[in-house]
């Protein structure tokens, strides 16, 4: 097979507009400093709650963490060389192995591995682990999540829809086992499309600022059907209803969520995997999060735990329900969380079988695999300056674990498997398609 074509990065023209700079450069010009900005701002806000917490030591330490993130921003804004990893963590030596590899692409006079002229994905995975390290340098406040805050801000301003999409959720499960066939598919088809939009809701693109969802999404969903721009959601409902006609009494239906976004997405993200119970379009559903604080928003094991107590405990008796019930699945072991170093590594997921063979036999296990968000869609196609036409299964390169589909929506210069003429009439119509969030894909790869 041909070689893949080259990763964005920092220095690419915007890929509509010859004379800006692209979405990968202004994301390392002004998004990232931003939101590193927003990270010192965060730990000097909670100086006095340290010093409660741990005296003299939390002062001394929020003030460590502050200096190796404006030293960290000033590396960026003057474009410095990518440096090593210092701090011993579960990941550290792998993170350093790729960074000796960055070392090895780059060509003697270009020197060493810099921040805008590094293919993007790996500087700003880079980013966030160094934010990490900056944290984990500085006990006793080494388990301070930065983003902590806003991801619970986009939770709470986002309670009327949550509210909503609870209610929906309770009001269907009254009558689920009476749905034909037809009803049930177009329910499952709105819970998608639902957890699709719910992916609108990040707080990365924003830099960090407030992003939540105020109107109830699920009025909307008509509206927002011509922005779907590949819509393989047929393929997903085949999938998972003739797996149901056929399989034995006592069998297992898996569908693994490679989760996103905590707050709104997540709530979306849970409805969804409740309907799949409920409906018994799967018997089991696996989550896979972050071990660290990732791209603001990502969901740890904290955020996941977190919502579902706040949901659990909600005044609304629906919301409620939705909370007593999702605590269950995770105690009959019916809802499954994992984690795994993997996620939180720059590497595309082709190489997962290589860096990651348990995660990758864990992938397998799954019938159908929901890869959340625009993170991992570049992850998935590695991130890569790929024709628009490129059929999806090209651009995995190798990566196929079990039947996949990418929910996402476009906050990056990539796209793959459109129709030809589709990428230009989009550029044509609305320049910045790619990147506002506003489009979105339902991205099926069927068995091999
Ligand atoms: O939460 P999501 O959908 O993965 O989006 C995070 C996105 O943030 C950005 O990095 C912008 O900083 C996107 O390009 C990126 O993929
Ligand atoms: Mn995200």
């Amino acid at each position: 097979m041909a070689e893949p074509p080259a990763s964005l990065s920092g220095q690419d023209v915007g890929r509509w507009k010859e004379s800006c700079g692209s979405f990968a450069y202004l994301t390392i010009k002004d998004r990232i400093p931003q939101i590193l900005t927003k990270a010192i701002d965060t730990l000097h806000r909670h100086k006095s709650e340290f010093f409660e917490k741990h005296g003299e030591k939390g002062m001394e330490a929020e003030k460590k963490a502050i200096s190796l993130l404006s030293k960290l921003r000033n590396e960026l804004q003057t474009d410095k060389p990518i440096i090593p990893l210092v701090e011993k963590f579960a990941d550290t030596d792998i993170w350093n192995q790729y960074l000796e590899h960055q070392q090895s692409l780059v060509s003697e006079s270009d020197g060493k591995p810099r921040w805008f002229y590094s293919p993007w994905l790996f500087v700003e995975c880079y980013m966030y682990r160094r934010i990490h390290e900056a944290v984990i340098q500085s006990p006793p406040i080494d388990d301070f999540d930065v983003f902590k805050e806003s991801k619970e801000q986009n939770f709470f301003e986002s309670q009327e829809s949550i509210i909503a999409l609870g209610t929906h959720l309770q009001e269907l499960l009254k009558t689920i086992e009476d749905l034909d066939e037809n009803n049930l598919k177009n329910e499952f088809f709105k819970l998608l499309q639902i957890s699709l939009w719910g992916n609108k809701c990040d707080l990365s693109l924003s830099s960090g600022n407030t992003s939540s969802q105020k109107t109830n999404i699920i009025n909307s969903l008509e509206q927002f059907k011509p922005f779907i721009l590949v819509n393989d959601m047929e393929h997903l409902w085949s999938l998972l209803s003739n797996r149901k006609k056929t399989r034995g009494k006592g069998t297992v239906s898996r569908v693994d969520i490679v989760l996103d976004n905590s707050g709104f997405e997540l709530v979306t993200d849970f409805i969804l995997a409740d309907f799949l119970l409920s409906s018994k379009l799967a018997t089991e559903v696996h989550f896979y999060g972050k071990t660290i604080p990732w791209f603001v928003s990502d969901t740890t094991i904290h955020d996941f735990n977190w919502l579902i107590e706040q949901v659990k405990h909600s005044n609304h008796k629906h919301l409620s329900k939705c909370g007593v019930d999702w605590e269950n699945y995770i105690k009959m072991g019916r809802w499954v969380y994992h984690d795994h170093i993997f996620w939180t590594l720059p590497h595309e997921f082709c190489a997962m079988s290589q860096v990651a063979p348990d995660l990758y036999a864990e992938l397998q296990k799954a019938h159908l695999i929901l890869f959340k968000g625009d993170l991992n869609y570049r992850k998935l196609t590695g991130d890569r300056k790929w024709e628009f036409t490129i059929p999806f299964r090209q651009a995995l390169n190798g990566f196929h674990p079990a039947p996949l589909c990418s929910i996402r929506t476009l906050k990056a210069e990539i796209q793959v498997g459109l129709q030809p003429g589709q990428g230009e009439q989009l550029t044509a119509s609305d320049p910045s398609w790619l990147t506002t969030g506003k489009y979105g894909v339902f991205q099926f790869d069927g068995p091999l």
